[in-house]
């Protein structure tokens, strides 16, 4: 038997004040995600940001919230089983950086049922110091904690075939159910501008990904637009800004937009709340049309076979690490 963790954000327990602050407290925390040092950024944090946005936050989340419980661990749950039922002979758990199920206790449980052979799919397409680091963060602790553990981490699959064509496949139905637009926004979760200058290759894995679903889809440069979502704070993050650029496109007068966001592998409070409801609000705000997102791959088949592909063939050929010390900023 093997094992595989599939590993995503975290979300909060309940679409609750208390269970926001509690998960963004440990989200926004970690050094990875925030560079700001502790003793300025704890009492900004505890005083300033945490009592004013969880209230707000938690009626955004109250909003999406399905019977199940978060998008975002309902969808990464029934992608992990959809993904156990491609690969015999390995077990598969869900698990989230942030909050539960926790992916340290998920290495820890796989561990104890003797299972030493472990790959953890962090499920992030795009590899960035912000998040999939993180994921490696934890995976290095688990190690020294795992006496005769094999733990794995795959670093990225931006370009991956079976995933271009799985997002490619899903845009390609979006057009056969409702017809075309004029044209596809590509909307990636943003990262602060300065990290991209540093080294983080998120943003050079966004553009080449967009370049691969372009292609598949026989697109041009003019068809096509990327631009970055989510900015927290005042620092400048990745341009140009998705809220910026649809209401360009609205007061532009375009028609039919279509909007994909291939930086999310489940849809989430991002896709579903930020994008599918105030980015759609703005576009026709400013006087666009239809304004028409592609859901996430979520637990469709494509995705369930192209994820368990790169599993099986122990990661991008170069890319999958069983040390990842190296990759530590
Ligand atoms: C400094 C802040 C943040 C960075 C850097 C960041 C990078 C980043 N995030 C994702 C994916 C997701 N983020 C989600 C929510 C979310 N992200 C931030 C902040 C940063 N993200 C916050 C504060 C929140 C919570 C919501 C809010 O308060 O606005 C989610 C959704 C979680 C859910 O429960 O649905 C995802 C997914 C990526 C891929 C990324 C860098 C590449
Ligand atoms: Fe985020
Ligand atoms: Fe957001």
């Amino acid at each position: 038997m093997r094992g595989l963790v599939l590993a995503n954000l975290g979300t909060p327990a309940a679409p609750s004040t208390d269970a926001v602050r509690a998960y963004l407290r440990e989200f926004l925390t970690d050094r990875r995600v925030v560079q700001i040092p502790p003793l300025l950024w704890k009492p900004l944090l505890d005083f300033v940001i945490l009592p004013r946005r969880s209230p707000v936050v938690a009626e955004k989340y109250a909003e999406i919230w399905m019977d199940e419980g978060s998008p975002l661990l309902a969808h990464t749950t029934r992608l992990a089983a959809a993904v156990a039922a491609r690969m015999p002979g390995w077990k598969v758990l869900p698990a989230m950086r942030y909050g539960q199920p926790a992916l340290g206790a998920a290495i820890e449980k796989l561990h104890g049922e003797g299972i030493r052979d472990i790959t953890v799919l962090p499920l992030y397409p795009q590899y960035s110091t912000t998040t999939t680091a993180s994921v490696e963060d934890v995976v290095d602790a688990a190690r020294a904690r795992l006496p005769g553990a094999r733990i794995e981490t795959v670093r990225d699959y931006h370009d991956d075939p079976g995933w271009v064509a799985a997002v490619a496949g899903s845009i390609r139905a979006h057009w056969a159910a409702y017809g075309r637009g004029e044209k596809l926004l590509l909307s990636f979760h943003g990262i602060p501008e300065r990290l991209v200058k540093g080294g983080d290759p998120y943003a050079a894995q966004c553009e080449a990904g967009t370049r691969a679903i372009a292609a598949a889809l026989g697109l041009g440069r003019e068809e096509i637009v990327l631009t970055y979502q989510s900015r927290f704070g005042r620092e400048r993050w990745l341009q140009p800004y998705t809220l910026a650029t649809v209401e360009r496109l609205g007061r532009e007068g375009v028609r039919r937009l279509d909007v994909v966001c291939p930086g999310f592998s489940v849809d989430c409070l991002e896709t579903l709340e930020e994008i599918a409801m105030q980015n759609a609000d703005a576009f026709r705000a400013a006087g666009g049309g239809e304004f028409r997102y592609v859901a996430c791959l979520n637990d469709s088949s494509a995705h369930a076979e192209a994820l368990a592909e790169i599993v099986r063939a122990g990661g991008i050929p170069g890319r999958s690490v069983s040390d990842t010390s190296e990759n530590h900023a």
